[in-house]
């Protein structure tokens, strides 16, 4: 944490009826109670509290009651209204049980007037000069989201936070499935807004991702299609107000679902970068994805639980018992480039942190690597020899950008990835028998290691490919809306008794189905920013909550 440094302002203040000493410097808010006795050289620790000026939400003189009484309680109210002109309130973040931030409030007690405008005019000074904190926000809810409670959410727990801390916003309901989407690509006047706020699940950040990428690429005149281009990075960073069935987005960058600690990281300006990984096909643009793509089971988990909408974040779990007991297999040959030059492997015990180490080295190593692309046409980082493959019958190929920790599985689908690093990690989960394939998947939500079994490979890569065993010869499968009815849906269930798989699974990209099985996928590392600063750890939760150790 930054050092105290010169003192801004240092009086003595009452906190209700207790004399405190209270200071402000450029990065902290400061009051310790005043102890007398000649015992106490230093103050004890339970009396000392600090907040970083930072985390302050708001600061305000506390309002004067208008009141018309008269009579002996006349005189009462005019002197509680005296004391309350020489009040302000300091509202500020408080850190709760994992990982939840609440708003909490001290109100200081002036011995004038003057004296607490000028406490309040230089917090507020030190308030503004923090650049990173939005001002005026874009804000899409969707109302269909989750439990259907995305509206509710917005106007009860976050709206009033925004309101307190001077955001101003501008809110759009959407009114149908890719209307955030299209409303970014073409129609939003991005300029005037410092960050877009998405009130919905995974499928719902899916939207807001496409629409700013697309949007961006557009701006700079960048080919999004091929999958040889290297995109340009979003300006506006992204805020998640968790409203939908998974949220795993939000669980792994924030370290919990939960609106009001979305909402104060906003407030603060907290940024998170992350890695996007873009989906081609035939070098054509699919799909951008964050956190899971995954082929087989959690492919049929997704196109089976699209038909469940209607039971909300219920239905993968009845989707995800259906599959298992189903256990279909697919045949097809994975490609991928293992990372090179980085730091950290997807069986590391160390995790993506706040302030992560690894992901600051590796996105240094891969702006480099992109500007030594740039000198040297002849560089050539991804030389067809270093490229491996793997082929067989899975019962998944997950890849996972993040640790896409979520409630389901709080240590995520690959616990070591990271969220800024430049790779993703493929997840390769072999043919196996019910019982194993049931081992690895409860290992997810307990501490054994769920890559520790003979069937399971795992590799951080920078880029893969798929193509399915049908379509090895032409890797294209763009087949007809008809065709594909057939292959993806009524196979097996027109013959329940034939044991038989069907050739193709689908990928589940964030949430959304995708309609193309043969992809090609490449990782750009720290394309987006989020509202968000990692999971933190206890011991950064130790040194930045009050109280103080002088
Ligand atoms: C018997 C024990 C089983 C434990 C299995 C653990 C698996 C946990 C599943 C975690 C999935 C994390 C990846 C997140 C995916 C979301 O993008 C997606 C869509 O989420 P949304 O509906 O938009 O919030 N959700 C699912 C389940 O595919
Ligand atoms: N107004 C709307 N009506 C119907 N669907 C919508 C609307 N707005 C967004 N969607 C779509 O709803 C889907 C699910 O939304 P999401 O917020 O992720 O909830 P969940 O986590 O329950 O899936 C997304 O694919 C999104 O495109
Ligand atoms: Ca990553």
């Amino acid at each position: 944490m930054e050092r105290p440094g010169r003192l801004l302002q240092l009086s003595e203040l009452r906190v209700r009826n207790t004399a405190y000493e209270v200071s402000l410097s450029r990065s902290l808010l400061t009051w310790k109670k005043r102890v007398s006795s000649s015992v106490y050289h230093t103050f004890k620790p339970s009396l000392c509290h600090s907040v970083a000026v930072s985390e302050i939400i708001s600061v305000r003189e506390e309002e004067e009651n208008s009141s018309k009484d008269d009579g002996s309680w006349r005189k009462i109210r005019e002197r509680q209204e005296r004391d309350c002109r020489r009040a302000f309130t300091v509202s500020y973040v408080e850190r709760g049980r994992n990982h939840r931030w609440r708003c909490a409030e001290v109100s200081f007690i002036c011995p004038d007037a003057s004296l607490c405008q000028r406490w309040v005019h230089s917090i507020l000074e030190q308030l503004a000069a923090l650049s990173c904190r939005p001002k005026h926000l874009l804000v899409y809810i969707n109302p269909h989201g989750g439990k259907k409670q995305g509206n509710r959410i917005y106007e009860q727990k976050v709206a009033p936070l925004f309101a307190q801390a001077g955001v101003t916003t501008q809110v759009i309901v959407t009114e149908y499935a890719n209307h955030a989407r299209d409303h970014l690509r073409t129609d939003a006047e991005l300029k005037q807004f410092d960050g877009v706020v998405c009130v919905g699940g995974d499928g719902m950040f899916s939207e807001i991702l496409h629409g700013l990428i697309w949007r961006m690429q557009l701006d700079s005149a960048v080919n999004p299609n091929s999958p040889e281009e290297a995109l340009q990075p979003c300006s506006l960073r992204i805020g998640i107000i968790p409203a939908g069935s998974t949220d795993c987005i939000c669980f792994a960058t924030v370290g919990t679902n939960d609106p009001v600690t979305s909402a104060l990281h906003i407030i603060v300006g907290d940024s998170q970068p992350m890695d996007v990984c873009s989906v081609h096909h035939n070098d054509s643009f699919l799909k951008y994805s964050v956190s899971l793509l995954g082929y087989g089971f959690f492919g049929d988990v997704l196109s089976d639980s699209e038909r469940k909408r209607w039971m909300g974040p219920a239905r993968y779990d009845l989707s995800g018992l259906k599959m298992f007991l189903t256990h279909h297999y697919y045949e097809g040959t994975v490609s991928y480039l293992p990372a090179k030059g980085i730091m950290g492997t997807p069986r590391d015990s160390g995790r993506c942190r706040s302030g992560c180490v690894v992901c600051e080295y590796n996105g240094e190593a891969f702006t480099q690597k992109g500007e030594k692309y740039k000198l040297d046409e002849s560089f050539d980082t991804e030389s067809d020899d270093e490229w491996r493959t793997v082929r067989g019958k899975f019962l998944a190929i997950n890849a996972a950008s993040m640790s896409c920790a979520c409630p389901r599985t709080p240590k995520g689908l690959s616990p070591a990835a990271h969220l800024a690093d430049g790779t993703t990690d493929l997840i390769l989960v072999r043919k196996c028998s019910r019982f194993d394939f049931l081992r690895h998947l409860i290992r997810h939500t307990s501490k054994d290691d769920q890559f520790d079994l003979a069937f399971v490979e795992v590799h951080r890569v920078s880029r893969f490919r798929f193509v399915p065993r049908q379509c090895q010869s032409d890797s294209d499968l763009n087949l007809p809306e008809a065709h594909k009815r057939q292959i993806f849906g009524p196979l097996c269930r027109d013959h329940p008794a034939c044991g038989c798989s069907p050739h193709y699974s689908s990928w589940n990209c964030d949430g959304e189905v995708l309609n193309h099985t043969a992809i090609d996928v490449r990782v750009h590392c720290q394309l987006i920013k989020l509202f968000a600063r990692g999971i933190e750890e206890m011991t950064v939760l130790e040194e930045v909550t009050s109280p103080c150790a002088i």
